[in-house]
């Protein structure tokens, strides 16, 4: 099993490189739209609007995106000679993806408030919430490449 590991170490850094990509953007993008919907402003029929788009985006590129950053991460983890746990990059680089992981499940309890017509959150809140993929963006990309 390590052996085929080791044998397609480069595929699944390039898989799990492309899935990070496509998490990250909707990381990015979901905060975003939840503040022009808070900020909609009552414009007929722009709830719906927002709904579609925003489950849309969870449903067929956020899920599935986290789901296989996290196969391909999870096989980087167990390739032979990756991963020394004496480092302290590793445990870092860990738990800034737990905090991602916690942040995109945050995002989909939002969205379902906004179907439900229940959000309470403010749009000062989802702009500062924005800012919370970039700064474990900066932890992860340092830990994976400087390994301190
Ligand atoms: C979800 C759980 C994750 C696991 C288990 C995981 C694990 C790993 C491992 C073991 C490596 C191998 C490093 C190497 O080949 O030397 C790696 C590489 C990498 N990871 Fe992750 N990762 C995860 C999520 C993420 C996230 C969320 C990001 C970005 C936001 C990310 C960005 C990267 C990058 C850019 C590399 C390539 C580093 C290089 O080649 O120097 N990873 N990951």
């Amino acid at each position: 099993m390590t052996d085929l590991l080791a044998l397609l170490y480069p595929w699944t850094k390039v898989g799990h490189i492309v899935s990070v990509i496509a998490w990250m953007a909707g990381l990015f993008y979901l905060p975003r739209l939840f503040v022009y919907h808070v900020e909609q402003n009552g414009v007929g029929g722009l709830d719906a609007v927002f709904q579609t788009m925003e489950r849309r985006l969870l449903r067929a590129i956020m899920n599935p995106a986290m789901i296989a950053t996290w196969i391909f991460g999870l096989m980087l983890v167990f390739t032979p000679g990756i991963v020394d746990w004496s480092e302290i990059w590793p445990w870092t680089k860990a738990a800034a993806v737990l905090a991602m992981t916690w942040f995109h499940h945050w995002l989909g309890r939002r969205r379902k408030d906004f179907a439900a017509g229940l959000n309470q959150v403010t749009g000062r809140t989802y702009r500062m919430m924005n800012e919370v993929p970039t700064l474990l963006l900066i932890v992860i990309v340092t830990s994976v490449v400087v390994r301190f």
